[in-house]
């Protein structure tokens, strides 16, 4: 219970976080007039929350394996109270550039505490961390609603950032009352899988996962940047479809993080579902890239949102941080400070070659999608399990896990048979069938040395299935006489 609210005032910053991360754009109109200065200086105040996030993640990321997750939350909580509450009322630019700075020192400070503290919680908390970004997503689909309400009933603009100051406000309170797990810790999961690991792999992987740092964050931001103007001038679509692509986009991303959310959930590897995604988003930018099909554009957008946008980045940092669990803050810090460094260099790039083509900028996003999968193939191959006793139970269990789910699968439909068979008067064994069950076996098998064994345990299996039906069927039979007999002594 404890974890579950604490977790959940972990969320609910992310909330904020989302809501922060577009505030500024959506009421740039509003901003403008309010500061009697042109659009273009308030997307310079902008850049501000940039330089906050490279000035402040490595240093956060560090500070916190040292002095405590919990402080660097509260760190982010009041940054970002102090950004909410002075915007709304701010006139001067300068104040403006240094609550934006501010905003990015608060998203690097929520940063460094959260995803450690998730990794911290133990069990499935890698799951947990993709959800950050639903909660993010979540953030950003309220704001602009709120916004629209406010801007219809003709109310005033700051509204919206004191919205966000009084949900963190209340989470204050609500996160200073719980209590953090131990930092730093190594669980047995840690220990098991980056202590057989000889130096030099953990070096490669370590620097895919920076590079891929890099890379997810420069899909994303170059996709969202370019995709409406690829489509408009290149593909000639309209300006509503090259919206819809966007807002396609966003719902695939949403879908993406609780499909993620789920698979981790169930067991799936994380290297490999990195590689899945990654791979899938390359080909469906290549399809978004050359086909001017409006409905595979709009299949291709959503499925690169589903893939690349559903949660990856936060899989590469789960990946990243477990090969350091003494130092996960610092690895945070890393990862995120390449993430920054491609927000701030995609568009300078992005723009220069837009002078060549939007067609070229957007394709650039290729080269970056493909640097990308090559940086999450060469960190799992860098990681791939060393083969010990310990993984190769851990498969087993994982293996057994399905087979039993499956075996009651097959035991409520051997019920129904015998049901079926008690009713037609049939008895329980049939002969030619067990026969041609052990023929299936037989082709079905993939290796034709465990076929005798497969045969052997599935007859153990029928002698089971028979046992079963016998037993229900006696028990139904006693249940049947002893009612008869209450009847009859009744009458
Ligand atoms: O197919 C049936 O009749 C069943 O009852 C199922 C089943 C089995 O487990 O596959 C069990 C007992 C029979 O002898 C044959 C097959």
């Amino acid at each position: 219970m404890q974890r579950r609210t604490l977790s959940l005032s972990l969320y609910l910053n992310y909330l904020v976080h989302g809501i922060g991360l577009i505030i500024l754009t959506q009421n740039m109109q509003a901003l403008s007039q309010h500061w009697q200065t042109p659009i273009a200086t308030v997307s310079y105040v902008v850049s501000g929350i940039g330089v906050g996030r490279l000035l402040a993640y490595f240093l956060f990321g560090k500070l916190s394996d040292r002095y405590g997750r919990k402080l660097f939350i509260n760190l982010g909580m009041v940054s970002y109270l102090i950004f909410f509450i002075g915007m709304a009322f701010v006139t001067n630019i300068q104040v403006a550039y240094g609550l934006a700075i501010l905003a990015g020192i608060a998203n690097s400070a929520l940063d460094s505490g959260t995803y450690t503290t998730f990794i911290e919680m133990g069990g499935r908390q890698g799951s947990a961390n993709v959800l950050i970004k639903a909660f993010m997503s979540a953030g950003e689909f309220i704001l602009p609603l709120f916004i629209a309400s406010l801007e219809s009933t003709n109310q005033w603009y700051g509204w919206s950032f004191l919205l966000a100051a009084v949900i963190l406000l209340v989470n204050l309170v609500l996160l200073n009352r719980q209590t953090f797990p131990v930092r730093n810790q190594t669980d047995a999961s840690d220990t098991a899988q980056t202590q057989p690991l000889p130096k030099w792999r953990r070096g490669v992987a370590s620097v895919s996962l920076a590079g891929y740092g890099y890379t997810s964050m420069a899909v994303m931001i170059l996709y969202t940047q370019w995709i409406s103007l690829f489509v408009t001038s290149e593909m000639g679509y309209s300006r509503v479809l090259a919206h819809l692509l966007l807002s396609l986009y966003s719902i695939g991303s949403i879908t993406g993080v609780l499909v993620t959310f789920w698979l981790l959930h169930r067991g799936m590897a994380e290297g490999k579902l990195l590689v899945t995604m990654n791979a899938s988003a390359l080909v469906a930018l290549l399809v978004v890239c050359y086909t001017n099909w409006s409905w595979l554009s709009i299949i291709a957008s959503f499925m690169f949102g589903f893939t690349a946008a559903g949660g990856m980045m936060q899989v590469g940092l789960n990946l990243f941080i477990r090969l350091y669990p003494r130092a996960k803050g610092t690895v945070t810090g890393i990862f995120f400070t390449f993430g920054s460094i491609a927000a701030f260099t995609i568009p300078i790039v992005t723009g220069w070659l837009s002078k060549q083509s939007i067609g070229a900028a957007m394709r650039f996003d290729l080269i970056i999608g493909l640097a990308g999968v090559i940086c999450v193939a060469t960190a799992v191959w860098a990681l791939r399990a060393t083969k010990t006793l310990d993984h190769e139970r851990q498969q087993i269990n994982q293996i057994d896990q399905q087979i039993i789910h499956l075996l009651n699968q097959r035991f409520d439909t051997v019920t129904t048979i015998g049901e079926l068979k008690q009713a037609a008067q049939l008895p329980v064994l049939d002969a030619s069938r067990e026969a041609v069950v052990l023929d299936r076996v037989a082709q079905k098998s993939q290796a034709a040395a465990h076929t005798p064994y497969l045969q052997a345990i599935y007859e153990a299996i029928m002698a089971n299935s028979r046992a079963y039906q016998t037993a229900r069927k006696t028990t139904e039979i006693q249940v049947t006489t002893t009612a008869s007999k209450e009847e009859l002594s009744h009458d």
